[in-house]
């Protein structure tokens, strides 16, 4: 990559005019390019998702995690062999070590498959989500929340194709027909009700895009080319974006994967953010795009680290991420699959 300058903040990229006018697009173009070879993270403004909607999520989740415990452990993850539902603080693991956060993952909603040795792992999966009853509003507005996230990340990957100078819709069987996508909302407690500063652990995500919307208290953080850490504090109105492993793997390394945290809020203060993941179906094979000689000249190769090989099969790459992220789950449902699993790194 291409920083030569300390780099004190994210950039803030605004989407209201894209697609307008070719002027107006050019100019988004090179800051989207810019954004995402320096720091592979930006704010999103102009992005269309409306407040009313937004400010919903936000106040569903918040009464989501005031619920009882016995509601809230009523769609505990470890009931589901497709890893939705909730996790109590410190259960999710980021290198082996525990995240102090607590959370619900909501993935894209299909029937379970059969259990067959002759299907290939990661169709374990696919399966339903767990909603509460106690809060039955949650699940109308996380509905409405993929749907427009689905929209919002899909024309950002159009974009992302613009600046590989690839045709806009390169990435369309990423999301055409079923797109593959998971929600995680999340509260991080104050130090007073932790036992570490971790969060979450460092790690990269393992999709193709996230946007994350944050809500009020800072934590989130994002670690530069010279290994410095960066705060991406809420900005109000904004969307947080970062590129994905998928991507990175799709254009050789020309786009990369960021390495980003959070950090625990401090005491009597808590933090709540809003996580989706765009990832691709799990049947889908990542391509490797062919780039323009001047594009491949700036591509570095994809990041190779022993513990956390990446799969072209994009179930192959989940499953792996899921299986180290929660061992309970792995334990319960999948045993079978244990011994064949490296350990540590990504976090969703
Ligand atoms: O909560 C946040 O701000 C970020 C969470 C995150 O990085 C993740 O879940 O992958
Ligand atoms: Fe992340």
């Amino acid at each position: 990559m291409s920083i030569h300058q300390t780099i004190e903040a994210l950039p803030v990229l605004d989407f209201s005019n894209y697609g307008r006018d070719p002027e107006s697009d050019r100019e988004l173009l090179q800051n989207l390019a810019h954004a995402a070879r320096e720091v592979g993270f930006f704010y999103l403004t102009g992005h269309g998702v409306h407040q009313l909607l937004i400010d919903e999520a936000l106040s569903l989740s918040r009464r989501f995690f005031a619920l009882p415990e016995a509601d809230k452990l009523e769609i505990e993850m470890v009931n589901s062999p497709h890893f939705r539902g909730y996790n109590r603080v410190g259960q999710e693991l980021t290198k082996g070590a525990r995240d102090w956060r607590e959370q619900v993952d909501i993935g894209s909603e299909a029937p379970a498959l059969p259990r067959d040795p002759s299907l290939p792992a990661w169709t374990r999966l696919q399966g339903p989500n767990q909603w509460p009853s106690a809060l039955p509003e949650l699940k109308p507005v996380l509905l409405r929340w993929q749907a427009e996230l689905t929209n919002l990340a899909t024309r950002l990957l159009q974009a992302f194709a613009r600046i590989l100078e690839q045709d806009e819709n390169v990435f369309e069987p990423i999301y055409a027909g079923t797109p593959n996508h998971l929600i995680k909302i999340i509260r991080y407690p104050g130090r007073d009700a932790t036992e570490s500063e971790q969060g979450v652990g460092a790690h990269k995500d393992s999709g193709f895009l996230t946007l994350l919307l944050q809500e009020k208290q800072k934590g989130l953080e994002v670690e530069t080319e010279d290994g410095h850490w960066i705060e991406a504090e809420p900005k109000a109105g904004t969307f947080v974006v970062n590129i994905g492993e998928l991507l990175e793997m799709a254009t050789d390394g020309y786009l990369k994967a960021t390495v980003h945290r959070v950090v625990t809020p401090p005491a009597s203060a808590d933090r709540l953010s809003l996580a989706f993941f765009l990832g691709a179906p799990f049947d889908a094979e990542i391509p490797l795009l062919e780039l323009a000689p001047h594009l491949k000249a700036q591509a570095g190769g994809v990041t190779r680290d022993p513990q956390n090989p990446l799969f072209r099969t994009s179930g192959q790459n989940a499953l792996k991420s899921r299986l180290r992220s929660h061992p309970d789950v792995a334990q319960r449902h999948h045993a079978d699959l244990l011994a064949a699993q490296p350990q540590a790194s990504s976090a969703a």
